[in-house]
C-alpha cells in the first residue's frame, strides 16, 4: 500500500539521523524535503530565524500550534534550557502519529508534550489540564485562519503575560492577512517582520514576531 508523505519523512529520519541527536533529525528532514519531496516544515532558512528568537527568549514554557511531523517541535526543544517544557497541539491524528516517532527518535520526549485536538478546544483547557500559567513563547504554524482567533483566545484565557513572544510562520505564503493586520495595528503588541522564503523554495515568505505588551 502507498506510504504517505509524513511516513516517508519519518523513514528519512530513521535512515539518516542519529538516535538522540535532535540536530541530525532536523538535518535529515531538511535534506529529504529539499532533495526528494517538498513538505510544509518551517525549513532551514526560516528555521535559523526561529533558532535566534528561541535563543533570545530562552523560554521556560513554549506552546506550538501545528506540529505536522515535529520538525519545528524538535528544532525548538533542542535549544531549550534543562527544565523547560514545550506543549505542541496537532489536530490531524495521522500527523500526530508520525510526530511522536520523530520526537522519540530525537530523544526529546521529556521536554515535549504532544496533545491531539483542535487548538480552539484545547487552549481554554491549558491551565487546568496541563498546569500551565503563561507561555513565554508561542509558535503559530497551524491553519492560517486560526492564527487570529487563537491569539484572541490565548489573551482571554490569560495565557499571555507582559513580554510573551508570538512567532508566526507563513505570514506571506500562504498568508495570514487578518492576523498580520491585527498584531501590527494593536497597541498591545510590538511587531517585527523577518523576511525570508517559503521552505525549500525561492518564493517570498516570512515570520512575524509580536511581543505582547500586557
Ligand atoms: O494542514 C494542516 N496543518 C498544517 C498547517 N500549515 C500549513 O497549512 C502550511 C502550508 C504551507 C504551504 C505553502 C505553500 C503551498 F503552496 C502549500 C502549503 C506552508 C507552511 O509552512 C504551512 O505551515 C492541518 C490539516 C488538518 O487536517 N488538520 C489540521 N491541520
Ligand atoms: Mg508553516
Amino acid at each position: 500500500t502507498q506510504s504517505t508523505r509524513p511516513q516517508r519523512i519519518l523513514g528519512a529520519v530513521q535512515q539518516n539521523a542519529t538516535r538522540g541527536d535532535p540536530r541530525s533529525v532536523v538535518r535529515a528532514i531538511d535534506q529529504y524535503c529539499r532533495n526528494q519531496e517538498w513538505a510544509m516544515n518551517v525549513g532551514d532558512e526560516k528555521g535559523c530565524i526561529l533558532d535566534s528568537v528561541v535563543s533570545e527568549v530562552n523560554p521556560a514554557t513554549v506552546l506550538e500550534l501545528g506540529t505536522y511531523c515535529g520538525y519545528s517541535t524538535v528544532r525548538i526543544a533542542s535549544l531549550l534550557p534543562p527544565h523547560a517544557k514545550l506543549i505542541t497541539l496537532e489536530f490531524n491524528p495521522e500527523f500526530a502519529v508520525i510526530a511522536r516517532q520523530v520526537i522519540a527518535w530525537a530523544g526529546l520526549e521529556d521536554k515535549i508534550q504532544l496533545v491531539e485536538g483542535a487548538s480552539g478546544d484545547l487552549i481554554p483547557k491549558m491551565k487546568e489540564q496541563f498546569g500551565v500559567e503563561t507561555f513565554d513563547l508561542v509558535f503559530l504554524d497551524h491553519w492560517k485562519d486560526r492564527y487570529l482567533p487563537d491569539t484572541k483566545l490565548m489573551e482571554e484565557c490569560g495565557l499571555l503575560r507582559k513580554g510573551s513572544v508570538l512567532l508566526a510562520d507563513n505570514v506571506i505564503c500562504p498568508g495570514t492577512p487578518e492576523y498580520l493586520e491585527f498584531v501590527r495595528s494593536s497597541p498591545r503588541y510590538e511587531s517585527q517582520y523577518f523576511k525570508s522564503h517559503l521552505e525549500y523554495t525561492k518564493v517570498e515568505d516570512g515570520l512575524e514576531k509580536s511581543v505582547f505588551l500586557g
